[in-house]
């Protein structure tokens, strides 16, 4: 007698294909990751978000820009407000998440902040945004986002939003040693997509003079629940 065939099944087997959940479980474990080892990390968000949200924040800054409705950026906030331009020069305007494209990248954000908790046990309890554009020649000196003991701003995210972005724009987002100041650590160029994350009150950096009209988006993660000074 011939011993029966047994055919394999492989389908139950094999897992199913990558979804956006996944690919965004996996980008917040490197980011994790990075900001453990180093404090801070540098990452590319086109595929997570997708060219067209890209294109639309894009837009909105620009029509913000146009419309003068981004005001001069200054240090600290409230009563604490300087605005001190050999400091910083550029402009911004608050999120509120209330347009479509705001509300899906509030959204990423917040899987963001959640992703951090689960990972990091950082607190975090909200975010807050804002556009931001360096005109020619703008710049921001070295500082920190946070002064330590806050526990206000944690972690700090920018997005960069300018297409074709090459070496001699400028604008590059320097990065320095946490444990040494004046050592630069990493650059960051302003291209479409890139993001850099970094500790609030622990990593220093600086925005190189823009040699041409740059567009970003900062966020802060923070641990206070009501709005505290810087
Ligand atoms: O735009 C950047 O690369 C960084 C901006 C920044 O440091 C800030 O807004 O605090
Ligand atoms: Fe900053």
């Amino acid at each position: 007698m011939e011993t029966p065939v047994v055919t394999p099944i492989h389908e139950s087997l094999t897992a199913p294909a990558e979804g956006l959940e996944g690919r965004a479980e996996r980008w917040l474990d490197g980011l994790a990751e990075g900001l453990t080892e180093y404090g801070w990390m540098s990452l590319d968000v086109r595929d997570l978000l997708g060219g067209d949200l890209l294109a639309a924040l894009k837009q909105e800054v620009q029509i913000l820009d146009r419309t003068d409705a981004m005001q001069k950026a200054g240090i600290g906030r409230g009563n604490d407000l300087v605005r001190d331009r050999s400091v910083r020069r550029d402009r911004i305007a608050w999120l509120q998440g209330i347009t479509a494209p705001q509300a899906a990248l509030f959204e990423f954000f917040e899987g963001i902040r959640v992703g951090l908790n689960q990972r990091l046990f950082l607190g975090l309890k909200r975010f807050e945004t804002h556009y931001a554009t360096y005109h020619p020649g703008d710049f921001y000196k070295r500082h920190l986002d946070s002064f330590q003991g806050r526990a206000s701003r944690v972690v700090s995210l920018v997005l960069y939003l300018n297409e074709g972005w090459r070496p001699e724009d400028g604008g590059a987002l320097q990065v320095f040693n946490r444990d040494s100041e004046h050592e630069v650590c990493g650059t960051v160029v302003p291209e479409m997509g890139r993001v850099a994350v970094f500790m609030s009150e622990e990593v220093p950096h600086e925005v190189l003079p823009a040699n041409r009209t740059r567009h970003s988006l900062a966020c802060w993660f923070r641990q206070d629940e009501v709005p505290l000074p810087l």
